[in-house]
């Protein structure tokens, strides 16, 4: 399978969003970054955007690449995206996953993270503290 995931590192306060996917049955319960499959001839910026708002109900306004194109089990590439809520005050909702959290540098090592997302860690951590 060829193609490209994206992914957004939503930051607020010095914390980054998490969710936790429950599907399919391997994946449940691991923690991810809101995203998804690029669509034929959609910018990856857009794919950002697009994928939160029917994530989490949320508008974001995505910023640069962080960690570079990490390879997926699958054949594609997960590319993933600093972004920001447009409105602050907006909260993200689990629509689709289980559960999402706001998580700090010192407890990015704590969760179950795809195994794709564990390269981002050293970066995140970077940027949040
Ligand atoms: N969204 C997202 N997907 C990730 C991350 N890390 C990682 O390995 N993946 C993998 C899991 C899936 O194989 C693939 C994207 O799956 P998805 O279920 O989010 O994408 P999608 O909604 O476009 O998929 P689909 O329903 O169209 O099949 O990328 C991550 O941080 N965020």
């Amino acid at each position: 399978m060829t193609g490209v995931v994206v992914g957004a590192a939503i930051i607020r306060a010095g914390r980054v969003l998490a969710q936790q996917r429950s599907f399919p049955s391997e994946c449940a319960g691991r923690w991810e970054f809101p995203g998804g499959r690029v669509e034929p001839g959609e910018s990856e910026r857009a794919a950002v955007v697009r994928e939160c708002h029917e994530e989490l109900g949320v508008a974001v306004s995505p910023g640069r690449l962080i960690g570079g194109d990490l390879p997926l089990a699958n054949g594609m590439v997960l590319r993933v995206y600093t972004a920001s809520l447009d409105d602050p005050a907006s909260e993200p909702a689990a629509v689709e996953h289980r559960a999402v959290r706001w998580v700090a540098a010192s407890e990015l090592d704590e969760l179950p993270w795809l195994d794709a997302d564990l390269a981002l860690l050293p970066d995140l951590r970077a940027l949040l503290s």
